[in-house]
Parts: structure tokens; sequence; C-alpha cells
């Protein structure tokens, strides 16, 4: 796995986070020394879409990247037929994706497309897949997106929403900054590439707090709301679309 070496250098620190070629390239080495608990994130997430899952609807990987929850799920789904379609603007994460599905059998049943999520169309979704990527929109575009999830649910369906928080309490949120921090340098992060990194991320990777993201959720219609997943301030959501005649 090519190692994640993007904020060694000192050009590296001029410019905004962006999700282009060098990052694609080492991203999977970044996602397992930058997020706790990104494995069992995942493990979950597969759990419960293969649980809420229905046949003849659709799964939607939104943001999904070089394609890990994707080829998770293909390779932990056997027989089982379900169709995904996975979203992401980053044309080097696709191109990733594409390369790793080629060689895996019932790789028809994963549609990869190059656009926007604030634009595309969402619809006859039994599971919705949101990892770390709502934090990179813009504000204003948050509600409509989640508005349009649950829009696209079937009674019964779910999002899944995993985001880095943070607290209304800046003592609480300074402290779970630390103790990030210092997970970053166990996984080999040096102070500086840490520092860079996190004026890189200034105004593109924007946090919210647990309370807003529960609000937006509620005002989109969501009744049913679980934390599944927190380490700190990386928390993951279910939320559930009401199935009234199942009672689900
Ligand atoms: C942190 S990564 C997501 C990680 C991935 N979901 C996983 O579990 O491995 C965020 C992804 O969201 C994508 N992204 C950000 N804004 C987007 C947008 N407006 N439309 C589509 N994709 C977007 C980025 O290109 C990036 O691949
Ligand atoms: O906040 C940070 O410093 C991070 O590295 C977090 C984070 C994320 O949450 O998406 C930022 C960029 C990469 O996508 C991987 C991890």
């Amino acid at each position: 796995m090519p190692v994640d070496k993007i904020f060694t250098s000192d050009e590296a620190n001029s410019a905004p986070f962006s999700f282009n070629a060098s990052v694609a390239a080492v991203f999977d080495d970044m996602l397992y020394r930058s997020v706790p608990l990104y494995s069992e994130t995942l493990g979950l997430q597969m759990t419960l879409a293969k649980r809420f899952y229905r046949p003849g609807t659709r799964m939607y990987d939104l943001g999904c990247s070089h394609g890990n929850f994707g080829i998770g799920f293909l390779e932990a789904a056997g027989d089982m037929d379900f169709s995904m379609i996975a979203l992401d603007n980053s044309e080097p994460m696709l191109e990733i994706y594409k390369k790793r599905l080629s060689v895996r059998k019932g790789r028809e049943r994963i549609r990869l497309c190059c656009e926007d999520i604030c634009e595309s169309r969402l619809e006859n979704a039994s599971v919705v897949v949101m990892n770390l990527t709502l934090q990179f929109l813009p504000l204003p575009m948050r509600k409509g997106l989640v508005c349009r999830i649950y829009d696209a649910l079937v009674p019964g369906g779910i999002l899944l929403l995993t985001e880095k928080v943070v607290h209304e309490n800046t003592f609480l949120t300074d402290m779970q900054q630390e103790l990030y921090y210092e997970f970053k340098a166990a996984n080999g992060y040096s102070s500086l590439e840490i520092s860079r990194k996190r004026e890189a991320l200034e105004n593109v990777l924007v946090p919210e707090t647990m309370e807003a993201h529960q609000k937006r959720l509620a005002m989109a219609g969501f009744r049913k709301v679980e934390i599944y997943l927190k380490w700190f301030h990386f928390t993951s959501f279910l939320a559930v679309k009401e199935d009234k005649v199942c009672g689900v």
C-alpha cells in the first residue's frame, strides 16, 4: 500500500486539501492512519446495509472514493443480488475504483458515476451510505441533500452517515482534537504533517455538532436516529425512514 507522504513537503502546505490524483494514490494508507475505527465503521456499515437492503431497490454510496465500502460489500455479498450506485466527483478516485472493480466477479452489481452528489438524482433506495463526505460539502448544500436522501428512501430504508463532529463545549472539542492528533502521531504522522493537514483542511472539511446533524436528520423526516459508533468526534449515525406498515 503506497504510504501517505502528502504533507511531508513544503509545497503541499499552501494548497487547500483536495481529492486529487496524489491523494487518491495514497488514500488507503491515509484513511487507515487518519480515521479511528475505519475498518470497524465499514464492517458495521456492511452489516447494516445487508440487513436493510431490499431486493429491487438501490444502494447508494455517496462520496465512495476508491471503493472500500463497495468492494467490501461485493466481497461479503456472495450470491446476494444487489444494485449499488457509487458516486464521487473525484475522477482519480473513480479511476482507482474502476481498476479494483475490473478484476472482481459480480462487478456489474456496482455502477460508478462521476457526479456532484448535490446534483445527482437519487431514487428507489433502501440503503444510502455517506461516509465522511457531508463534511466536505458547503454548509448551505447539506440540508437539501439530506432531504433528497430521505425522499429517495423507500419506507424502512436507511441512511448511514459518518462524520467528524465538533462539540458545543470548546473544552471537549479541544480535548478530542488533542487525542485525535495523538492518534495520528501514534500512526506515524509527524507534528509538521499534522499541522499542515489541519491548515489544508480549514474551510474544506467543515464539521458540525452532533446536535446540528440530529436536527437536520429530524427536519428531513427521520424519526429514528441512533449513534451506532463513536470515537470521540468521529460519529456514525443510523437514520431509519419510518415504515408504518411493517412498524420498522
Ligand atoms: C473522506 S472521502 C470518503 C471516504 C469513503 N466514503 C470511504 O468510506 O472510504 C470523501 C469523498 O467525498 C468526495 N466528495 C466530496 N465532495 C463531493 C461532491 N460534492 N460530490 C461527490 N463527491 C464528493 C471526495 O472526492 C472524496 O472521495
Ligand atoms: O481531520 C483530519 O485531520 C483528517 O485527516 C480527517 C479526514 C476525514 O475525516 O475525511 C480528512 C481527509 C481524509 O479524507 C481522511 C481523513
